[in-house]
């Protein structure tokens, strides 16, 4: 099998051959956007040759820095929102064991992974700080903007923190700050206070910058194998560089999607059976959701944790509103099985023992998939072969390049994020930030 394999066998009932054919010049166009800066926010499509074209140098900086951080802490805090913790989050899950951030210090060969940064709870910072403990630990704070209120609050608090513990001097060489190259309160704060710092590119926007430094200092620092992750970037950005159809399976993808919508399936599920993708479905939401979402279009990305959620909206999935449709994604082999127990009692599953559970997993989204066909909801698969860096980063590959297509084709800047901005200015009138004056007035007139 090729590293990742793309079946839309079980469209035929939805779209037919014509149509595929139908949008080729279309996709051809969207191609020739993308490849050639002629579309609207080429500025930021620099992510498309990163597997390739990275700085090696602060490659080497990246892999120094999470050997020194495995070192000297127990504990990697890494603060960041949206595109500066998503990726991250979804590889970490990914690349390990399930469980790898509960178990104690010592039976894990990396540092606890904890995302704060993310929300605006204080609750959820305190519980933070108390699962720290005493324990050694290190801050990556990420922000590409270097003005994200949800993480700049958080990195106070951990500054301070660090300071407490180490000493104004000493903390220093346990903060790396993943910012701008030149601009932002963060830059400038990191420049003052001479932090290690590694650059998230102008050219690619937050939400396709996991394989920058981004995301490759928490992966790496978590274990993770991030010269495969790249390499395997790398062999997706050979593979799916062809404007036809019928040689680009990301293209096809890309164009499945668009004729599915024009048909009046407007909410895409991205669909797992295996806890460790579970985040990889929240990164694809924001990169879905945030590049195509706009002008009053764009389908709605959601994600779905089977065979769990089978039991709680599985039952809408089948026969609810039917515009719906479902992207699998899984791994032909996982990391790890068990074999179902041979037992004497009688409990029904006697035609189950020395099954594996990756056998029943597998025709549990087989029989999900065939019933959901035939409930009306069109589905296709993303396969790949392991569960491990290289494919990963070729599965990331696979969802940005369709991303950028999809987005041209259906006539929207797949690179801007302008409605982002409503409720951030909206929170900073209401909590009074200077230059807000006139809106704080008026909201709290409407509230
Ligand atoms: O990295 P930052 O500049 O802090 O931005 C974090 C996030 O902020 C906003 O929500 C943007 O819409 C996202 O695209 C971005 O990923």
């Amino acid at each position: 099998m090729t590293t990742l394999s793309f079946d839309k066998s079980k469209l035929t009932s939805f779209v037919n051959d014509e149509e595929l054919a139908m949008i080729q010049p279309m996709v051809t166009v969207a191609d020739e956007m993308l490849r050639q800066g002629t579309g609207a926010g080429a500025a930021y499509t620099d992510w498309i040759k990163l597997p390739t074209e990275y700085d090696q140098a602060e490659f080497a900086r990246i892999q120094a820095a999470a050997q020194k951080i495995k070192k000297n802490s127990q504990v990697l805090v890494v603060i960041g929102i949206g595109g500066s913790y998503l990726g991250a989050r979804a590889a970490v899950d990914f690349l390990n064991d399930y469980f790898n951030s509960a178990y104690s210090d010592g039976e894990r060969e990396f540092p606890q992974i904890i995302f704060t940064g993310n929300n605006i709870s204080g609750q959820y910072l305190n519980s933070v700080i108390k699962l720290i403990g005493d324990r050694d630990f290190s801050v990556n704070v990420i922000s590409k903007s270097g003005t994200t209120t949800e993480p700049a609050i958080a990195f106070r608090v951990f500054k301070q923190m660090l300071e407490d513990k180490y000493g104004a001097e000493a903390s220093k060489e346990r903060i790396f700050a993943t910012t701008d190259a030149k601009r932002g309160a963060l830059k400038t704060l990191a420049d003052d206070q001479g932090y290690e710092e590694f650059v998230v590119p102008d050219g690619v926007g937050g939400r396709f910058s996991v394989l920058t430094a981004v995301g490759l200092l928490p992966i790496a620092a978590a274990g993770g194998d991030i010269e495969q992750l790249m390499a395997g970037a790398a062999a997706a950005q050979n593979d799916y560089a062809d404007a036809d159809l019928q040689k680009n399976e990301a293209y096809q993808y890309a164009a499945y999607r668009n004729i599915l919508y024009r048909k009046g399936y407007t909410t895409e599920l991205l669909i797992n059976y295996e806890p460790t993708l579970v985040q990889f479905g929240e990164w694809w939401k924001q990169l879905q959701g945030e590049s195509e979402g706009k002008d009053g279009k764009g389908i709605f990305p959601a994600s779905g944790n089977f065979s769990t959620d089978l039991h709680s909206f599985g039952q809408y999935i089948q026969e609810g509103r039917r515009n719906i449709f479902e992207t699998l994604v899984r791994v032909t082999n996982p990391a790890s099985d068990v074999v179902i127990p041979e037992m004497e009692a009688d409990d029904g599953l006697e035609y189950l023992q020395g099954k594996t559970m990756s056998y029943v997993n597998r025709m549990a989204s087989d029989g999900t998939l065939l019933a959901h066909v035939d409930g009306g909801v069109p589905n296709m698969v993303v396969e790949i072969e392991q569960q491990d860096a290289y494919h990963l980063g070729y599965m990331i590959y696979f969802f940005e390049i369709a991303v950028g297509i999809s987005g041209y084709l259906n006539g929207v800047n797949p690179f801007n994020q302008p409605g982002v901005e409503a409720y951030k200015k909206n929170m900073f009138g209401l909590l009074g930030k200077p230059g807000y004056e006139e809106l704080t007035t008026a909201l709290r007139e409407r509230l």
